[in-house]
């Protein structure tokens, strides 16, 4: 039996201090949260251009094996971690996995500030550009607002930055960052190419942790299959729609960086995707991952909860999550430095999505 776990569905549009709290309490129990799409206040992700992004996506997926291959992450041209990744790619879990992750994905990198990628797009990507450059900002701009509540939130004192804490080390004007846009397409088991039994033998992604600090995930009603690890230990199904919105929320969850930065109170959760019993539908989801600009450095967020909180003594904890004990008189990890630890740690390979 599946467990089941009520993961808070908050609204953010105009946070009081007890949302902001709420927020942080929600990050610190599950590591995963939903924020109502509240687009109207400006602070959210318009559904037309969400659904155009879905479209797209099968558009590009459905193309031919020769027109995604003109645009694959092993090619020199896509850069590191982007472009188009082929089923069996990228295994997220390599000590339990006996192949890859049964999914296909495209990675975009960031765009320039005029709005062109700095990769190949190829197939339906390429006329897209302009649309998908302006998503991308979107969802960066409501990641900056999601950890402006969090800065709220900890309370992160005015001396130190205040709200602007974390959105100020986030700004795309200041520099490049890590943050990616991620479409992902995981066939069902009766699609043509799919074996029969895969459900057995193959799991869409292997159980992970992000990277980065916050990650929005935007998925399709009638398309489950992400599992969340409990800290009991079992898997619980994360539904799409918990109150069944007209505009779906949008789901964030914790990343390694973040859960870092706060000396472990915010929690990176473990979470992967599976064939749901009885589901035979194709899941399609989209991603991004949201990560500091590459200077920007980890120094412990001054927030007395974080300051505080006991879990941080956790043997290994530190470790674990990417960053390690800060040695006396040594500056601190950079955002880049970590996620470069963080690959070489966990995988021992150079490309992954979070
Ligand atoms: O598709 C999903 O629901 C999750 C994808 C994911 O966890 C990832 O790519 O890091
Ligand atoms: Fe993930």
């Amino acid at each position: 039996m599946p467990d089941h776990i009520d993961i808070p569905i908050i609204d953010i549009a105009s946070p009081s201090p007890s949302t902001a709290k709420s927020l942080v309490d929600a990050a610190s129990k599950y590591g995963f949260v939903f924020i109502r799409n509240s687009h109207e206040s400006g602070n959210g992700i318009p559904p037309k251009d969400l659904a155009g992004m879905f479209d797209l996506s099968k558009d590009f997926f459905q193309s031919p094996e020769e027109v995604k291959e003109q645009c694959s992450i092993h090619s020199a041209k896509s850069g590191k971690n982007r472009g188009w990744l082929s089923m069996h790619t990228e295994t997220l879990d390599p000590n339990h996995q006996k192949r890859g992750d049964f999914k296909e994905a495209f990675n975009f990198g960031e765009f320039t500030p005029s709005g062109h990628a700095q990769q190949p797009l190829c197939g339906p990507l390429a006329p897209a550009e302009p649309r998908i450059a302006r998503f991308y900002d979107s969802c960066h701009a409501l990641c900056n607002w999601i950890l402006q509540v969090f800065a709220r939130g900890l309370e992160v004192s005015q001396e130190a930055g205040g709200e602007e804490w974390f959105s100020s080390r986030h700004d795309r004007t200041k520099g490049p960052s890590g943050s990616i846009l991620r479409f992902l397409y995981y066939p069902s088991i009766p699609h043509p190419t799919t074996p029969p039994d895969a459900d057995k033998t193959d799991i869409r992604a292997g159980a992970h942790s992000d990277y980065g600090s916050i990650t929005l995930l935007f998925q399709l009603p009638g398309q489950p299959g992400l599992e969340i690890l409990t800290p009991s230990g079992t898997w619980a199904p994360v539904p799409v729609n918990p109150a069944n919105d007209p505009t779906p929320p949008i789901l964030v969850n914790i990343g390694d960086l973040l859960s870092y930065w706060t000396n472990g109170l915010l929690k990176s959760t473990v979470h992967r995707v599976i064939f749901p019993a009885g589901e035979m539908s194709d899941r399609y989801s989209i991603a991004y991952f949201c990560h500091p600009l590459d200077e920007a450095e980890l120094v412990a967020v001054p927030s007395k909860q974080v300051g505080e909180f006991e879990g941080a003594l956790e043997e290994g904890l530190l470790e674990r999550l990417g960053g390690g004990k800060v040695e006396e008189g040594k500056r601190s990890l950079t955002a880049k430095e970590h996620l470069e630890r963080r690959l070489r740690a966990t995988y021992g390979v150079k490309q992954q999505g979070g």
